[in-house]
């Protein structure tokens, strides 16, 4: 399965801040967004996720011998800012969640306390008021719909750096377990962690995508590299390649 993002255009009155974007993600990997503050990351993300309408270009998903336009249930997106409901516990939330998704979530949705030991969340803090929830066990509740839903793309807009070094580390062993069936898109300030995490860096830039490659995450002072690449985002010349040439 691929996501393809063709011609994708969005712009807020005279900013364009996608333009002409072009872009193929494939099942299986980790793909790291970088990019500036105020790149387009977030209205990227807002517009797979049907947040917001794109002005125009596609969004499909391909398999091998099908294609059909990306749908909202298609999209699973963890936000920074977790928005849960916060007058019920975790565990309620979770029952509530899978109540009214039952027809996609089947029979994954029995065990709930599996769900909730997957995320090392203890049985006080489950049966715990969401609005008691520190960041990062929002986050872990977020992910848990994600692990029920199966959405065939999923969206990390920097999640794991509201996590302890522990937690961080049991959630990219978890990202890692599941991403053979899903396509994930990480976007994160952080570059260690997506040069850890993701098989795949992507830079977004002048309202285009532009995949890093590989050659340079294996050199010594790929930090450095990345960091003048953002720098002197879009000027010609810098050692990336053109997600025209490279990916479609
Ligand atoms: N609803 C909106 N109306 C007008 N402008 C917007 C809107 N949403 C985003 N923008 C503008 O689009 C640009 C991209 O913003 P976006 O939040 O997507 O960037 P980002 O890469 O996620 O940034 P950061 O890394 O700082 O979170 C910014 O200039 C922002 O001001």
């Amino acid at each position: 399965m691929k996501l393809v993002l063709q011609n994708v255009r969005k712009t807020f009155g005279e900013k364009h801040v996608l333009s002409d974007l072009n872009f193929q993600f494939e099942k299986g990997k980790i793909y790291g967004l970088l990019g500036r503050n105020g790149a387009g990351k977030t209205t990227l993300f807002n517009c797979l996720g049907g947040e917001i309408q794109t002005d125009s270009g596609t969004m499909e998903l391909i398999n091998e011998s099908t294609s059909r336009h990306l749908e909202i249930d298609d999209v699973g997106y963890v936000y920074s800012l977790p928005m849960l409901p916060e007058f019920l516990t975790g565990y309620e939330f979770v029952r509530f969640f899978i109540d009214v998704n039952v027809d996609v979530i089947e029979g994954r949705g029995n065990d709930i306390d599996g769900l909730f030991d997957m995320m090392h969340m203890t049985l006080e803090d489950r049966h715990k008021l969401i609005k008691q929830y520190s960041h990062g066990m929002k986050n872990k509740v977020q992910m848990m719909l994600f692990l029920l839903m199966k959405p065939a793309v999923i969206l990390l807009d920097e999640p794991l750096t509201s996590f302890d070094v522990i937690v961080a580390s049991e959630m990219k062993q978890l990202l890692r377990d599941i991403k053979k069936d899903h396509i994930l898109i990480f976007s994160t300030h952080i570059l260690q962690l997506a040069t850890d995490l993701c098989d795949e860096l992507v830079i977004l830039n002048h309202g285009s995508l532009t995949r890093i490659s590989p050659d340079i995450l294996t050199q010594p002072d790929f930090e450095a590299q990345i960091i003048e690449l953002l720098r002197h985002e879009g000027e010609e010349g810098s050692q990336k390649e053109n997600s025209d040439a490279g990916n479609l």
